[in-house]
C-alpha cells in the first residue's frame, strides 16, 4: 500500500493527493503477459530464467521500504521445509479446496489439509 503525496503522473494516468495505491502483488503475479499461458501452475522451473521486469515478482515488495525480514523468511522457509522433507513424506489431503486469497499475503482461504506421514530410519 501506498499514498501520494503530492499529485503525480503514473503513466498517463493523473493521480491526486493522497490516493492510496494498493501494489495488485497477486494480478501480477498471474499476468499471462509475464508468466505465460501457464501462469496458473505450479512450475518452480520458470524461476530458472531471468526475470523479464524487475516488478514481475515482488512478494516482498520492492525498493527503499521492500520488506527487512525478506532474508530470514527465505532462509526459515528452506529450513522448515528441509526439516520436513528429511522426516516426513506428505501429499494434499482430499479434503482441501484450491481457494487462495490475498490477505496481506497469499494464503488458502478454507486453510491446507496436508497429510504427513513419518518416514522410519
Ligand atoms: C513470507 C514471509 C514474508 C512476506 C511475504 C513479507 C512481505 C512483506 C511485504 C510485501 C512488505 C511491504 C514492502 C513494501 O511496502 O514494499 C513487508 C514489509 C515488512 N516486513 Fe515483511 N514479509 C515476510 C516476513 C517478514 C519477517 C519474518 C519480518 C521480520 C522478522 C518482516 C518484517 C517486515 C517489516 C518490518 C516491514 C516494513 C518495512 C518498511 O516499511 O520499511 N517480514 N513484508
Amino acid at each position: 500500500m501506498r499514498q501520494t503525496y503530492k499529485k503525480v503522473m503514473v503513466g498517463s494516468l493523473k493521480v491526486p493527493a493522497k490516493t492510496q495505491l494498493f501494489l495488485a502483488l497477486t494480478a501480477i503475479h498471474h499476468d499471462k503477459e509475464i508468466w505465460g499461458e501457464d501462469c496458473n501452475e505450479f512450475n518452480p522451473d520458470r524461476f530458472s530464467e531471468p526475470r523479464k521486469h524487475i516488478a514481475a515478482f515482488f512478494p516482498f515488495g520492492l525498493g527503499p521500504r521492500t520488506c527487512v525480514g525478506q532474508n530470514l523468511a527465505m532462509i526459515e522457509a528452506k529450513i522448515f521445509l528441509a526439516m520436513i522433507i528429511r522426516d516426513c513424506s506428505f501429499s494434499i489431503s482430499p479434503t482441501y479446496c484450491h481457494s487462495p486469497i490475498m490477505f496481506l499475503t497469499l494464503q488458502p482461504q478454507h486453510a491446507a489439509q496436508i497429510l504427513f506421514r513419518r518416514i522410519s530410519c
